[in-house]
């Protein structure tokens, strides 16, 4: 086949763009980058060879090379591993697949200055592409593993790439960059030099479990034969070795090359097992939460290892969904190596551990908390939604995850609170602990719901992820105190108040009775009672719901995930102290005709709607009305 020269896809040539002009300090991670993909190949292949043996591949001396020539001034990563087919290397060397990268992109667009370029292109892996920082030239020859025609990729980082086809290709994948000149100004160094090399390698490869070789400069005594290469890592694995053995910046370099991040984690968690079980755990909370977190592909879970052994990436059965962004690799002494996910998910060793990982998490995240509250917040920021999830389907650690949740509140506007501190600060006499669910702060703030709250200066907990109702549904108290929505059910803040004495209450609801039971009539198809309320302060009316009722963004939430659910009617409260609803019950009293009251009792209940973030039923219809009133007003 012909040498044939491709294009790069849009946002490919972007990047590329990118790395040539980088403006990203530190040049040396390129080399980072190259060796941890080659890394990833040598355990593919030895997987695969596992699962198949009849797969035509070598894999009795899996390792990677990395070789200089100073005179042609190029660097090659050579690994003898999985290696690319010719349509693989056109897709995954070609595109950008990761759309997050696209993501990144876009924002760096965004990005007006030069800082906050820096800031941005540090965030994120940008992998084989790297090696343009560095070299104005790549070529990658790559031959499948079981493949006899390997495949030759060229490209000088601009708009286009050639493929060639190739007889003789090794086993595996070499990258050679052809490298810019020296520029150390710029950190562009010399990495013709070994030992510029070797420095990299150790300290951003070392732990990585193949070898790194690399054939030391010619021998000093001028005889022709090539000295043999040398091991460039010393292989250890991280989590075997004692917690005073192991710098922060090795565990953080290891957490790099497994969770595919170019930021520093959050928290690392050592744990050592011993016994019938042994096993030897190294996790890390991120301190960014990916952006497909929420996406059904979202690949989850730590990396499995069998003494040392990689076996298996993404290994869901280790930890609940709940805790999917923790990285890190769990090292099981008593596994077979053809272990696999399916046995995984049923073995009780695997669940024993899965437990106890789980509690090593959670009990990791209180520590924060109470340890290192700026810490702690960030984790919570970026993961508490994904946390929460927790409440709902881990029952056994709801406890522990409530003890660590914590939520927006009236009590301050910026900073969080706890259920424990939301607890201590309750008013006496108060005997629930409230709280509205809403799309924002703004909008639950704003609604009529809260304006009892508000006036009595009783906290409520503000609400806006759509996990919320759920797990405050099924959690549904606290330490002995009920959890209750201010929008759901009697709410009756006045029982111990003086103000308004129930003489008073009883006279009113004599008062409003016809009004009452007439609107519950005109608006039956949708409202099941119509009361009078001691929520409201300001607002004329509100609707809330049963306290078992699903509320209307539950209802939402359950149609779109495929669910049927009947459309539960509300109950609609009315401010007897307010003029509107004063006036309507005159009005009531007074008209024969109550053909216009009935309009007047549509659109209070469309108001009513409006103001808690919904839509009237019929929004054409409620504009007219509206309008007419408006017209006639003026
Ligand atoms: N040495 C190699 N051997 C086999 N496949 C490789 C090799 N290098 C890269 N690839 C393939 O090319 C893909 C793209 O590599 P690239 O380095 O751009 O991104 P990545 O490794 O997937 O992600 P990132 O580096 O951003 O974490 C890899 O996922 C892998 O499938």
């Amino acid at each position: 086949m012909p040498t044939e020269t491709f294009e790069f896809q849009v946002e490919a040539r972007q990047l590329l763009q990118l790395m040539i002009h980088s403006v990203y300090s530190n040049k040396d991670v390129f080399l980072r980058e190259l060796v941890s993909n080659a890394s990833d190949a040598l355990d593919k292949l030895r997987l695969e060879k596992l699962w198949d043996d009849s797969l035509d591949a070598d894999v009795s001396d899996l390792h990677i090379q990395i070789d200089i020539d100073k005179d042609a001034r190029t660097l090659t990563v050579r690994d003898n591993g999985i290696g690319m087919s010719y349509d693989e290397v056109g897709q995954l060397i070609g595109t950008i697949a990761n759309s997050g990268t696209a993501k990144f992109l876009r924002e760096l667009r965004e990005a007006q200055d030069k800082a906050g370029e820096e800031g941005l292109i540090g965030q994120f892996g940008v992998g084989f592409y790297s090696g343009f920082m560095v070299a104005d030239e790549m070529t990658l020859l790559t031959r499948r593993a079981g493949e006899s025609q390997g495949t030759r990729w060229s490209s000088r980082g601009e708009g286009t790439y050639t493929l060639e086809t190739v007889d003789d290709a090794p086993q595996g994948t070499s990258v050679t960059l052809h490298l810019k000149p020296a520029d150390p100004e710029n950190q562009l160094h010399d990495y013709t030099s070994p030992w510029k090399i070797k420095e990299i390698i150790k300290r951003y490869s070392d732990f990585i479990t193949w070898p790194i070789r690399m054939v030391p400069e010619g021998p000093a005594d001028g005889s022709d034969e090539a000295p043999a290469p040398e091991t460039l890592n010393s292989m250890k694995a991280l989590w075997a070795r004692s917690r005073d053995e192991v710098s922060d910046d090795e565990y953080h370099e290891l957490y790099k090359h497994i969770g595919h991040d170019w930021r520093d984690p959050l928290e690392t968690i050592r744990l050592q097992a011993e016994g019938t079980f042994e096993y030897q755990a190294l996790l890390f909370l991120p301190a960014h939460a990916p952006h497909d977190l929420f996406t059904r592909d979202f690949r989850r879970g730590v990396q499995l290892y069998v003494k040392r052994v990689f076996i298996m990436d993404d290994c869901e059965a280790l930890l609940p969904p709940y805790l999917r962004f923790v990285k890190g690799v769990v090292d099981a002494a008593d596994l077979s190596l053809n272990v696999s996910r399916e046995i995984l998910q049923q073995d009780r060793h695997i669940e024993m551990m899965r437990r106890r990982l789980t509690k090593k998490v959670l009990s990791t995240v209180k520590e924060m908390m109470t340890k290192d509250r700026e810490r702690y917040d960030t984790f919570w920021r970026e993961f508490g939604t994904v946390l929460k999830e927790g409440l709902v389907t881990d029952t056994e650690n709801r406890d522990a995850i409530l003890a660590v949740a914590s939520f927006a509140s009236t009590h301050h506007e910026s900073e969080p609170t706890t259920l424990k501190s939301y607890a201590e600060r309750m008013q006496d006499g108060q005997e629930d602990i409230y709280y509205l669910t809403g799309e924002s702060r703004q909008s639950i703030e704003n609604s009529p719901h809260m304006e009892a709250f508000r006036e009595r200066g009783i906290e409520v907990l503000l609400l806006t992820d759509p996990v919320d109702e759920v797990w405050a549904d099924a959690v549904g108290e606290y330490e002995g105190k009920k959890l209750r929505s201010v929008a759901k059910g009697q709410i009756d803040l006045d029982a111990k108040d003086e103000d308004t004495p129930d003489a008073e209450r009883e006279k009113q609801t004599e008062e409003y009775a016809g009004l009452l039971g007439w609107m519950k009539e005109q608006l039956d198809e949708d409202i099941k009672e119509v009361r009078l309320s001691s929520r409201l302060t300001v607002s004329p009316a509100c609707v809330v719901s049963d306290a078992h009722d699903l509320t209307p963004a539950l209802e939402n939430m359950y149609r779109a995930m495929g669910q049927e659910v009947p459309r539960a009617k509300r109950i609609l409260e009315l401010n007897p102290h307010h003029q509107l609803v004063k006036g309507l019950n005159q009005a009531y009293k007074e008209r024969e005709d109550r053909s216009e009251l009935a309009e007047t009792a549509e659109l209070l209940h469309g108001l009513a709607v409006l103001a808690e973030g919904g839509q009237p039923k019929e929004p054409a219809r409620f504009v007219k009305l509206m309008a007419d009133r408006l017209e006639r007003a003026l």
